[in-house]
C-alpha cells in the first residue's frame, strides 16, 4: 500500500481573517505525514482591486483576468499571501516552501481559449502537466510545499488559475504515487443540507444525492465547481475527499464525498 498524502486547500473566506488563519494553519502543523497545502485568496483579492478602483469581475466562479488584474492577483496571491502562509506554518514549526507554479516548472497551464467569454490571463490545468517527480523531492526532503493560484504557460507567461481547480489536478497528478486525501477547507462544516444550518452536515454525499440537492437549488454557487472538482479526483483514483471547517480539520465533523 502507498503512503498517505493529505492535500488542503483553504480559500479565501479563512485567509481573509488573520485569527482563524493562524488557528487553521496551528490545527494544520498538528495533522501527521505527508502533506500539501493549497491556497485561494479571491476574496481579499476583491477588496484589493476594489481600492485600486477595479470592479472584480467572475463568470462561472472563474475571475476575468486582464493584464492589470493579473499583475494585482500575482502580487497578491504568489507575493502576500503565500509568504505570510509559509511565514506563519514556519512558526508553528513546519518547514513549508511556497511555490507559484512556475517555481521548478511545477504546474505548467494553458490559457483558456476565447470562446463565448474571453477570460483573459486565466490558466487551465491538465494532470499530465504537473511536475510530479519534483513534488515527491520536496515531500522526500520533509518540506511542504504550499501552492497559490499563479501557473505559467512555460512561454514566460503567468497564468491565474482557480484554487480548488489546482487542489483537484494536483490530488489527480499523484494519485498514482500516493493514496491522496484531497481536503476542502472553508468556512461552514461541510456540505448542508440548509445552508443557513450549521448542524445540517451531509455525512456522505453521493453522486445521486448532488444531482437532487442541485436541482433542489439545496447547494449552489461555490460549492458547485467544489463538488464537480470532488467527484472528477475520486474517478481518477483520488482515495479520499472530504469537505470540512477549516477550523475543525482535526474533529470529527465533515462531509465525505462517495462515488455511489
Ligand atoms: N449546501 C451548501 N453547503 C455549504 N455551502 C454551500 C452550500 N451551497 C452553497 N454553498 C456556498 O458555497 C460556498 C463555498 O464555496 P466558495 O465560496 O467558492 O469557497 P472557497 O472560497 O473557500 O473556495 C460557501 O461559502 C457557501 O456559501
Ligand atoms: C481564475 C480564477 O478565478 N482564479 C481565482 C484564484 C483564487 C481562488 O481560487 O481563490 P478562492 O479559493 O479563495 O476562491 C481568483 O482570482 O479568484
Amino acid at each position: 500500500m502507498s503512503e498517505v498524502l493529505k492535500i488542503f486547500k483553504i480559500g479565501g473566506g479563512i485567509i481573509d481573517d488573520p485569527d482563524q488563519l493562524r488557528f487553521f494553519l496551528g490545527e494544520l502543523a498538528r495533522v501527521g505525514g505527508k502533506k500539501i497545502l493549497v491556497h485561494g485568496g479571491g476574496k481579499g483579492a476583491n477588496e484589493l482591486l476594489a481600492s485600486l478602483g477595479m470592479l472584480p469581475n467572475m463568470i462561472n466562479g472563474r475571475r476575468i483576468t486582464d493584464a492589470v488584474t493579473l499583475d494585482v492577483v500575482t502580487m497578491f496571491y504568489a507575493g502576500k499571501t503565500n509568504k505570510q502562509i509559509v511565514a506563519l506554518l514556519q512558526q508553528a514549526g513546519v518547514n513549508a516552501l511556497g511555490l507559484s507554479g512556475a517555481d521548478g516548472n511545477v504546474i505548467r497551464a494553458s490559457k483558456r481559449p476565447v470562446g463565448e467569454v474571453d477570460y483573459g490571463f486565466v490558466g487551465d490545468l491538465q494532470k499530465q502537466n504537473i511536475h510530479t517527480d519534483f513534488i515527491e523531492l520536496l515531500l522526500g526532503g520533509n518540506l511542504m510545499p504550499v501552492f497559490c493560484a499563479i501557473t505559467h504557460d512555460g512561454h514566460g507567461q503567468l497564468l491565474n488559475t482557480n484554487a480548488d481547480t489546482i487542489a483537484s489536478t494536483l490530488a489527480r497528478a499523484l494519485a498514482g504515487r500516493y493514496q491522496v486525501e484531497l481536503h476542502f477547507c472553508f468556512e461552514k462544516d461541510g456540505v448542508l443540507a440548509d445552508v443557513n444550518d450549521e448542524s445540517s452536515v451531509i455525512p456522505q454525499i453521493t453522486p445521486t444525492l448532488y444531482a437532487a440537492l442541485k436541482a433542489r437549488g439545496t447547494i449552489a454557487a461555490g460549492m458547485l465547481p467544489k463538488l464537480d472538482n470532488a467527484f472528477a479526483a475520486l474517478d481518477e483514483g483520488v482515495a479520499k475527499v472530504i469537505i470540512e471547517n477549516a477550523l475543525k480539520i482535526n474533529e470529527p465533523v465533515k462531509t465525505i464525498v462517495c462515488r455511489a
